[in-house]
């Protein structure tokens, strides 16, 4: 599937037409991540669709969903911009980020210099990079480059392996563990697990994709996680809002009302 997706990303990015620049300020996703609102980092994904689940949420609203993340005390936003998919749009990001005050992050396929620059123009303060997609180099050149250009990484990796032959090559700031087997679409907890002991002390790292309860926050937790990243469990949820605090084992006023 990965490599289907590859793929598309490779046409798009020969007729990829460079967005005007949207005058935003940056954000800090590291420094959020740090000083998280809760004992964990959340970073909430408005996901509208995916290859492996197909359509999540029909009634889809992602400045609303992800205005209700913040006002739930999200620390961060991911959005999906992959149209072909995850039914995701670059817009998207644009849009929410005018509303919004916390971090958002660009979580797409970013494989060449041209997204990088893109993610830029739309107003990403962080993007997603991910391991495999490219060779670690190149993918410290996209790290680099969006450095460069004032935003941030989330790099994400699906094996040791992966991990320990990144950090041959650099060590970024920030980890994202994905449960999620990109390959397969298996997910399964104990890849945190597992994999949390390569991670350099002075990274921290995210939990990523198949976490669904109070119970598996507390697990990756447990396993060293500064964070989690959620999208299907608040796409399903009566009102994300509603989804954000059972997953963290609060009480909610809008069931009570
Ligand atoms: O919906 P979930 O299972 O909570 O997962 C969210 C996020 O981790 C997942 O969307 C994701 C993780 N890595 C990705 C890479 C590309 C697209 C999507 C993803």
């Amino acid at each position: 599937m990965l490599e289907t997706i590859l793929k598309t990303k490779k046409q798009e990015i020969d007729t990829l037409s460079m967005p005007a620049y949207e005058q935003v300020e940056k954000r800090s996703l590291y420094q959020a991540i740090k000083h998280p609102t809760r004992t964990v980092g959340l970073i909430a994904e408005v996901k509208k669709a995916s290859p492996s689940k197909g359509l999540i949420r029909a009634d889809f609203h992602p400045v609303d969903i992800a205005k209700t993340y913040e006002a739930a005390g999200a620390d961060a936003i991911s959005v999906l911009t992959d149209q072909h998919y995850f039914k995701g749009h670059r817009d998207f990001l644009t849009a929410i980020k005018k509303e919004t005050s916390i971090p958002i992050m660009r979580k797409d396929f970013i494989i060449d210099e041209l997204q990088v620059e893109e993610s830029l123009r739309i107003g990403a303060d962080a993007i997603l990079l991910i391991a495999g997609t490219v060779p670690d180099q190149k993918l410290f050149e996209l790290y680099q480059s969006a450095h460069e250009k004032g935003m941030q990484c989330l790099v994400e990796v699906h094996a040791a392996s992966e991990l320990s032959s990144l950090l041959s090559v650099f060590t970024p700031e920030l980890i994202g563990i994905n449960n999620r087997n990109l390959k397969t679409f298996e997910t399964s907890l104990s890849q945190t697990e597992e994999i949390a002991s390569l991670v350099p002390q002075q990274c921290t790292f995210i939990s990523e994709s198949g976490i669904h309860t109070f119970e598996d926050v507390t697990r990756v937790q447990k396993a060293g996680a500064g964070g989690v990243l959620v999208g299907e469990s608040f796409m399903r949820a009566e009102t994300p809002s509603i989804g954000i605090t059972n997953l963290f084992g609060e009480s909610n006023d809008e069931t009570t009302s």
